[in-house]
């Protein structure tokens, strides 16, 4: 009857089963070291199962969970860290250790190291092609140029293989001995010493992880060996041993294979380097260990202590010759582990149905097993890394150990595993020109290293659900676990078949220590970023370790189905693969040659056996594989998008280079129009001065040394022009930044002339605005007028007379100009329109004129003189600038941009004809006949000028802006 049928979990039930690990009150983030993420806290929570069993280790490095992890303090980032529940300290994280590599010599490409340890536990990422750093780069990358990464510990580059052991992997091994589950996982990009970390190197005393965790198990159960009896299977069943069956293989090599391969190498020999360290174990037990290798591959699982089936009837492949070496290796399935082998755990992993198990007696038996299986492991040269692991390799150690006076009780058993995993490294397609085959590799190698992430960022989110759930049902006095399960994602264990047969160390209970490996020399910083990234995201996750049950259940006599079966001549058509591996060539040493290797693979479909228990729902799978199907679209999606986003940047960066090249060019362009000007209209108030003959008869002097330099000479200048220019760039240099230049005659204009008792009174030059002569009395003044008084001084006779231009804010610096620009518009209106008669007013002490006698006509001449400033006003802020007639046109004409891209650029300049520049004059003018005839300025000329007087306004208004 189906009502009365024991309940049996489907395969549904079991992947949306819910790992309970709780996580800890205080968790820290990785934190840009740009933009710091602030740290989030987590609420205590009750824990959702409670642990009946107590770990029997010592927990040497759960000290680690009460310790927020060391991060450098920043303002943003407060941690605040709550008191942890009992319940808590049964759970810890992932464990993440940094592991860097050294740089291994001249022959190897290196850039910049991009890693700096800050302190144990935290490590600065900087991106060597960062900008900021290396000007000459252009980054184009999503990644932060520049992040802090914490972990549980960093190994620099002179941690030693044995201390590397003792702090990573010995807690382990004690774990597993007293009947503790565990699992290590180095992780890193291709060539980051993965692979060097878990199996060693070849000189003496670099032993890896691996084999000195098999000397350290062997070291400590010496002299305490079980019968073997029974042997493990599945994940935590035993059954009776075969003996025949579990007797180790012969671990040399087929020659085939080991000539293909490159290796000539024996397993057997004995290894002298061996780690002496003994654990204390309880010697109330009898422990027996089991050894098996697994790889993953291609998505597909293969048996690494398999026999290789040889099927080429020549031996020794000869490729070039036309061979090839076929060999035939069987792809494994993994299944659910039955709930009958461990009814109090509760498991709800997966094994590795088939998988061939050894017991070995010895570490160095263990260690020629493992090196076999290293031989049948795919080896494969890419451009990154001759010997590349292109598999996720798995060695599987389990620890069974029995009370001594409960020999033959095999529900006394324990069954505890230790797995170490060399994880193959994340491939970049774009340094290691991978193509064909190894592209496909490659996608499937990132595929289950993305699925492992999303995993653990599954993982992570479900159980913050749970801890902040709890902790509000808590408050309110309830606390109803399966509601919060229920809202709980399922984690895609099933979407990669390293996932899946991981998946209960994540779920289940065990510990967890994540190894990163990264070679800070190498030039895949942005690769290196994602694998630290996940290296945080790990440190989230909370594991719970405790022991593995007890058998409880009586054990089936013989051997249990599917422990070692492979897949029948007659199932399902399995589906054929060639590998092409090519061994030799240039630089080798060795003959260049290919071979084919060709893999039966079995689909887990076809190999679906009679010792799966667990009905399987078709809607259910057929779901979850249309889940798979989008969340693989979703990630080629992102990628999309990634590499769009990245060509985008590109061409704007372009986009931007041209632009500002071309704003280069037109600046540079307008600055030597603006020189040219500049000179041009020194050259007309030189011109304008000298037609007028004001410097008719000048006192030559020495040219100084620093006219020589002068931009203003010109050699077509008389000795007048040259004194002037010698003047002028003179006072240039050390009048620049008054206000007004000063004259003998400042001071002494129309104010002086009225009043001649104020005679003496300085005062400082201020144009006067382009004063109409019918105004006034003195405007009136006639050059007969000019002639007779300066008649009468005789030509002996000089003063100084003083024209000045200069800007407004200069000549406002004694009152900067802070009006509005409608204010401006009325102070730039002619002072004409406005007043008649603008009074300058005077604001500067001037030096006394030698002159003081002269001092009518040369108020008057000043007036005149005046004019020629066409001040518009008295606004001081206006330039001298007196263009003749014939040079005026010259200058219109030539005013014409030819920028004709940039149209607003070109109307604007057009108005820059009267630019006002800051230009000093102080001249010194012969005061008499010839001076005063020459200094009639013609109305033709003032009216131009003022004409231009809103051009130069609106120069003036521009200029501002910029
Ligand atoms: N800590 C170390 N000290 C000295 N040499 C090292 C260290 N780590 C790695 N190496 C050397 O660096 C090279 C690459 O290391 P390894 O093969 O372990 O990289 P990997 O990450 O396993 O690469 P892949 O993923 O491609 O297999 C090897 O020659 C190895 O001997």
């Amino acid at each position: 009857m189906s009502s009365t049928k024991p309940k049996v979990p489907t395969r549904a039930s079991t992947r949306t089963k819910t790992p309970t690990a709780v996580p800890p009150t205080t968790r820290t983030t990785r934190a840009a070291a740009s933009k710091p993420v602030a740290t989030t806290t987590t609420p205590p929570l009750p824990a959702t199962k409670k642990s009946t069993r107590k770990p029997l280790v010592s927990k040497d490095n759960a000290t680690e969970v009460a310790v927020a992890p060391t991060k450098p303090a920043s303002k943003s980032n407060v941690t605040r860290k709550i008191p942890r529940s009992d319940e808590d300290a049964d759970r810890e994280p992932i464990m993440a250790y940094l592991r860097i590599r050294p740089h291994l010599g001249e022959d190897e490409p290196s850039s910049a190291p991009y890693l700096s340890p800050l302190s144990d536990t935290s490590v600065r990422m900087t991106d060597p092609h960062d900008p900021h750093s290396n000007p000459s780069r252009f980054r184009v990358s999503t990644i932060a140029p520049s992040s802090i990464y914490t972990f549980s510990h960093i190994f620099p580059t002179q941690t030693s293989q044995s201390e590397f052991f003792t702090k990573t992997t010995l807690p382990l091994v004690r774990d597993v001995l007293q009947g503790q589950n565990g699992l290590l996982f180095a992780y890193g990009v291709t060539n980051s010493g993965k692979t060097y970390t878990v199996q060693g190197g070849a000189h003496a005393g670099s032993a890896g992880i691996l084999p000195r965790s098999l000397d350290v198990l062997f070291n400590s159960i010496e002299g305490l060996h079980g019968t073997g009896k029974y042997r493990p299977v599945r994940l935590q069943g035993v059954e009776l041993a075969d003996k025949t069956d579990s007797a180790p293989p012969p671990v040399a090599p087929e020659p085939a294979l080991a000539e293909v391969l490159g290796q000539h190498m024996d397993p057997s020999a004995s290894d002298t380097d061996i780690d002496p360290t003994v654990l204390k174990v309880d010697r109330n037990y009898e422990y027996t260990i089991w050894l098996s290798y697994a790889e993953v591959y291609n998505e597909k699982v293969y048996d690494l202590l398999d026999n290789v089936q040889d099927n080429s009837t020549g031996g020794i492949p000869r490729s070039n010759s036309g061979k090839s070496l076929l060999l035939t290796r069987k792809a494994l399935s993994l299944k659910p582990s039955p709930v009958s082998d461990s009814p109090d755990a509760g498991i709800n992993g997966k094994y590795i149905s088939g998988l061939r198990q050894f017991r070995v007696h010895s570490a160095s038996q263990a260690k020629a097993l493992v090196k076999l299986g290293q031989l049948h492991r795919r080896v494969f040269g890419t451009l990154a890394n001759r010997e590349s692991s292109r598999s996720h390799g798995m060695v599987i150690l389990k620890v069974v150990r029995g009370h001594r006076g409960e020999r033959d009780d095999p529900t006394a058993l324990q069954i505890a595993r230790l797995t170490l995993v060399d994880l193959a490294g994340s491939e970049r397609t774009k340094h290691t020109q991978t193509t064909g085959d190894r592209l496909k590799e490659a996608g499937n190698i990132n595929k289950s290293l993305m699925v492992l992430g999303q995993c653990m960022e599954v993982l992570r989110s479900n159980q913050r659900k749970v801890a902040v759930s709890l902790a509000q049902d808590g408050l309110d006095g309830r606390m109803d676990t399966r509601e919060v399960k229920r809202g709980l994602a399922v984690v895609p264990f099933r979407h990669s078949k390293l996932t899946e047969a991981l998946m209960d160390y994540f779920v289940g209970d065990a510990r967890a220590v994540m190894i990163v490996n990264v070679n800070p020399y190498d030039t895949g910083y942005d690769e290196n970023s994602h694998v630290m990234k996940f290296a945080a995201l790990a440190r989230e996750v909370y594991v719970t370790p405790a022991p593995a049950p007890v058998q409880r259940l009586p054990v089936a006599a013989g051997k249990a189905q599917g422990t070692t079966k492979r897949a029948t001549p007659d199932a399902p058509k399995p589906y054929r693969r060639k590998v092409t591996i090519s061994t030799g060539g240039p630089g080798s040493g060795r003959k260049a040659s290919e071979a084919v290797l060709e893999v039966l693979e079995v689909d887990e479909g076809d190999a679906a056996e009679s010792d799966d228990d667990e009905p399987i729902n078709p809607l259910v799978d057929a779901l979850f594989d249309e889940v798979e199907e989008l969340r693989m679209q979703l990630f080629e999606s992102e990628m999309r998008c990634a590499i769009i986003e990245a060509d985008v940047r590109e061409e704007v960066m372009r986009e931007m280079e041209l632009r500002m090249a071309s704003m280069e060019k037109m600046y540079a362009r307008r600055l030597m129009n603006e020189v040219q000007q500049n000179e041009m209209k020194t050259d007309a108030k030189i011109d304008m001065l000298h037609q007028s003959g004001l410097f008719g008869s000048p006192v030559k002097r020495p040219k100084p040394p620093s006219a020589a330099a002068s931009d203003i000479s010109e050699e077509e200048e008389d000795d007048v022009e040259t004194s002037l220019v010698d003047d002028l760039t003179s006072e240039d240099e050390s009048e620049q930044g008054r206000s007004l230049s000063l004259s003998p005659l400042a001071g002494k204009g129309k104010a002086q002339a009225r009043s001649p008792a104020k005679q003496e009174t300085p005062r400082a030059y201020i144009p006067d605005p382009p004063m109409l002569p019918s105004d006034s009395e003195d405007a009136e003044l006639t050059e007969s007028e000019l002639e007779s008084e300066d008649g009468a001084e005789g030509e002996g006779d000089a003063a100084s007379v003083g024209i000045s231009a200069t800007t407004g804010s200069e000549a406002e610096s004694d009152g900067e100009y802070t009006g509005t620009e409608d204010e401006e518009e009325e102070d730039w209106a002619p002072a004409a329109a406005k007043t008649p008669r603008a009074k300058p007013t005077p604001q500067r002490v001037a030096s006394p004129s030698p002159a003081s006698r002269a001092q009518p006509r040369v108020s008057k001449l000043e007036r005149g003189m005046s004019h020629l400033t066409l001040g518009g006003g008295g606004d001081p802020d206006d330039s001298v600038i007196i263009l003749p007639v014939k040079k005026f046109r010259a200058r219109q004409e030539s005013s014409e941009y030819e920028d004709q891209a940039e149209p607003g650029i070109v109307k604007k300049k057009k108005r820059c004809v009267l630019h006002p520049i800051p230009v000093f004059l102080r001249l010194t003018l012969p005061v008499g006949r010839q001076l005063a005839k020459k200094t009639v300025v013609t109305e033709e000329q003032i009216e131009r000028a003022a004409a231009k007087q809103d051009s130069s306004k609106n120069v003036r208004r521009m200029t501002g802006r910029l």
